[in-house]
């Protein structure tokens, strides 16, 4: 379902005329199954967000292949990438990413609007899942009118509004108490087991980590399956 092979990313920083080369991802080669939840860890500055990036196609990668669904996506312009995102991706951020001045209905509704859906269809869509994700009560609360646990689950519904394959997940419970972390990850947990939604999972928590069907260390720009304490994994 993703698969990447021999991906090389480097920054370049400095001034012009003095620009140098950090490379950050030199060759990082995996596979991620249909249906799978692949935890991605890593210590801090190791290029998660960086990798999530390429994935999505928010930064092109230096050099090598990126393939999801069987189609090559390496070279898709910034137009076909928005259009392959929003038909294929979700996105959960561990800030949640809301928009203030929306309510939980229309935060959720928004990826729908952009899709050109029609009134009816996106009433009964988004209250279907303000519903599963347990916030019918909440919908015309304000983010600031929510808790880091409900606004975490109107983000990870509007992710699954447009009924996306994948869910991309940058520390989804990096903001949240233990507590409301287990009822995020159960939540994780059933969208994946109910609607076999594949998760790439960027974090540094130990117990997202484990409870993951895999975990991917980058390690030194490469990227090494199960290898790796956690703490390494820090
Ligand atoms: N826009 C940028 N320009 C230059 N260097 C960058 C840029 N963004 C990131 N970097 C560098 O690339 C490296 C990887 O950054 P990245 O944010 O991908 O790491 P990360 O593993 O996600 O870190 P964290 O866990 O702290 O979020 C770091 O050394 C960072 O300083």
């Amino acid at each position: 379902m993703i698969k990447a092979e021999h991906l090389y990313y480097a920054y370049v920083i400095g001034k012009k005329g003095k620009q140098t080369e950090v490379p950050v991802l030199k060759d990082v080669n995996f596979e991620i199954e249909k249906g799978e939840v692949v935890a991605v860890a890593g210590k801090s500055g190791s290029g998660k967000s960086t990798l999530l990036n390429l994935l999505s196609g928010y930064i092109p990668p230096d050099s090598g292949i990126i393939t999801i669904n069987d189609r090559n996506v390496t070279d898709l312009t910034e137009k076909e990438w928005a259009a392959f995102r929003l038909e294929h991706f979700g996105f959960v951020f561990q800030n949640y990413e809301l928009i203030p001045s929306l309510t939980a209905f229309e935060n959720v509704e928004l990826p729908l609007i952009l899709k050109g859906i029609d009134m009816d269809q996106r009433k009964t869509r988004v209250a279907a899942l303000l519903h599963e994700t347990g916030l019918e009560n909440h919908s015309t609360h304000y983010p600031n009118e929510l808790s880091g646990g409900q606004q975490q689950r109107v983000s990870i519904a509007r992710a699954l509004i447009n009924e996306p394959e994948i869910i991309f997940a940058d520390e989804p419970t990096g903001s949240l108490d233990s507590e409301t972390e287990q009822e995020i990850l159960k939540l994780i947990d059933s969208l994946n087991k109910e609607k076999n939604i594949t998760f790439v999972i960027i974090t540094h928590d130990e117990e997202v980590a484990s409870r993951a069907d895999r975990k991917l260390t980058l390690f030194d720009g490469v990227l090494k399956q199960g290898r790796g304490t956690y703490s390494e994994a820090q």
